[in-house]
């Protein structure tokens, strides 16, 4: 495993142990949260609310109480009256639980106020004390001039409460399980769906790493390279800078040249080989975010033969296949691009336009070869001849054209005469042979084009009828 991999392979467990730490945290949460519930809120107000239901239970019973204490029976047979009530009373049972409402009670009656000899109403009936019942003092009133004669303390049964308690509980424990079942759930999936992230990031990588042309992946505003295939370690010569990033003399290079900043228009860049040897990348950046980061993926095509081939196709198809100078279409393209010159500088422009003479006859004496023989080392004079800035083509058959910028027509005759001598002083493979040329110098005076050039043929022919190897002016 390299450093890098192991390092992603540390920062994935951390991952993994954070996300389960995060999980196992909400789920002991919630668990606190239902605690708490439970103990503070469900439990005091269940309570509350079995302690009231029971209160009220007590007080309607106690109406019957009320209504034989006004009866105005002997006392002996109140007496049994009252017992048989609360007996009754006492039989009232929950039909939930089975289980009796009230477990017992006690009367208290205030003989005073009842008017009644003092001792024998006050009754206990079923359990006097029970630790966990709901204890109700129920006031009793005379039921005529409903005077206070009295209190009836009911006791009534926590089994319902505790019923009621365990119902909640138990739904209470499935919505945890429920809920809990469900963090479960959200982390099984959450962790499903990071391995697939990770699986998915895993392959890009791998094609990202195995793609056969170089990628690179750069920070915006960054100069070292946060990810490198490959090939493009290998292209661009990268080397990790200690960072975790990648960088070299070429990426640095790349770099300064300017990245295309858009996608649809790839950038061809001359990168030079580490070894100096001259190359052509084809550059293009697709800007993506990388880590929530603002990056650029970018990609380059070597294309130093495409380029090659291209630069030999345009020089072909403007150099002569025969004298190795410009073509007649080169000529016309630089002469418009020295006449739009002249339009805007206004320096002299000069043309010397020539021919060879009778050389029908040479080719017929000595043959085609010996003819373009001619015409090759005529070429190569004619090259010689000339400044840097100026430019010779052959124009057609025997007839070649130089362009004099900057060269006023004097200028331009006196280069026009020299090229005449150069090539009549040339020696031949037959000697025999003698070559001179006739043409014509013309200094442009703001005509078209193809006037211009005509001008100086009327020249050249005017040098012909004058007698041949001569130039004129
Ligand atoms: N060897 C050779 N001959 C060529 C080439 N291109 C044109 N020619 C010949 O050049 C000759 C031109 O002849 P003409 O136009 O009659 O002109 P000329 O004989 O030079 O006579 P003037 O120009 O009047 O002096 C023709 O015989 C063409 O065949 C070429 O590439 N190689």
């Amino acid at each position: 495993m390299t450093k890098t991999a192991f390092a992603r392979h540390r920062r994935s467990l951390k991952f993994e142990r954070n996300l389960a730490l995060i999980f196992g945290l909400l789920g002991l949460t919630l668990a606190i949260v239902i605690a708490l519930h439970w103990f503070l809120v469900l439990k005091p107000t269940l309570r509350a609310e079995a302690e009231s239901r029971a209160s009220a239970l007590a007080q309607a019973q106690a109406q019957s109480i009320e209504r034989l204490l006004g009866s105005g029976l002997p006392a002996e047979r109140l007496r049994n009256e009252l017992q048989t009530t609360l007996d009754g009373m006492l039989l009232i049972k929950d039909q939930s639980t089975r289980e009796p409402f009230i477990e017992g009670i006690a009367l208290t009656i205030d003989y005073d106020l009842f008017d009644a000899p003092g001792g024998n109403l006050d009754l206990v009936q079923g359990r006097d004390d029970c630790a966990e019942c709901f204890v109700a003092h129920i006031p009793l009133y005379h039921p005529q001039d409903r005077l206070l004669i009295g209190i009836a303390t009911c006791y009534s049964n926590p089994a319902f409460l505790e019923q009621l308690l365990n119902d909640v509980r138990v739904n209470l424990l499935w919505v945890g399980v429920v809920f809990l079942c469900l963090i479960s759930f959200a982390w099984w999936e959450t962790d499903r769906l990071l391995r697939r992230l990770r699986e998915s990031e895993s392959n890009l990588r791998s094609v990202f790493e195995a793609a056969p042309f170089p990628m690179v992946l750069n920070e915006d505003g960054q100069l070292g390279l946060r990810q490198a295939n490959r090939a493009a370690k290998a292209y661009l010569d990268l080397r990790e800078d200690g960072s975790e990033h990648f960088s070299s003399e070429l990426w640095l290079t790349l770099y300064a040249a300017g990245l295309p900043t858009d996608v649809s228009e790839p950038r061809e860049t001359p990168i030079p080989a580490a070894d100096g040897t001259p190359r052509w990348a084809l550059v293009s950046a697709i800007p993506l975010q990388f880590s929530g980061v603002p990056s650029q993926l970018i990609s380059l095509a070597d294309v130093t033969e495409l380029k090659t081939i291209q630069d030999e196709l345009r020089s072909a198809s403007l150099t002569d296949g025969l004298t190795n100078i410009y073509n007649r279409r080169y000529l016309y393209l630089r002469l418009t691009k020295e006449v739009d010159l002249v339009k805007r500088y206004h320096h002299p422009l000069s043309i010397f336009l020539f021919d060879l003479d009778h050389f029908k006859q040479v080719n017929d004496t000595f043959g085609h070869g010996v003819g373009d023989e001619v015409l090759i080392q005529v070429a190569s004079a004619l090259k010689g001849c000339l400044r840097e800035v100026d430019v010779a083509g052959r124009y057609g058959g025997e007839e070649f054209l130089v362009i004099l910028p900057h060269a006023s027509a004097p200028e331009a005759l006196e280069v026009a005469e020299r090229i005449g001598a150069v090539i009549k002083s040339l020696q031949w493979s037959q000697p025999a042979l003698r070559v001179t040329i006739s043409g014509g110098v013309q200094q442009y005076k703001g005509e078209e084009l193809d006037e211009f050039v005509e001008l100086a043929d009327r020249k050249l022919y005017q040098a012909k009828t004058d007698g041949r190897d001569r130039v004129v002016g």
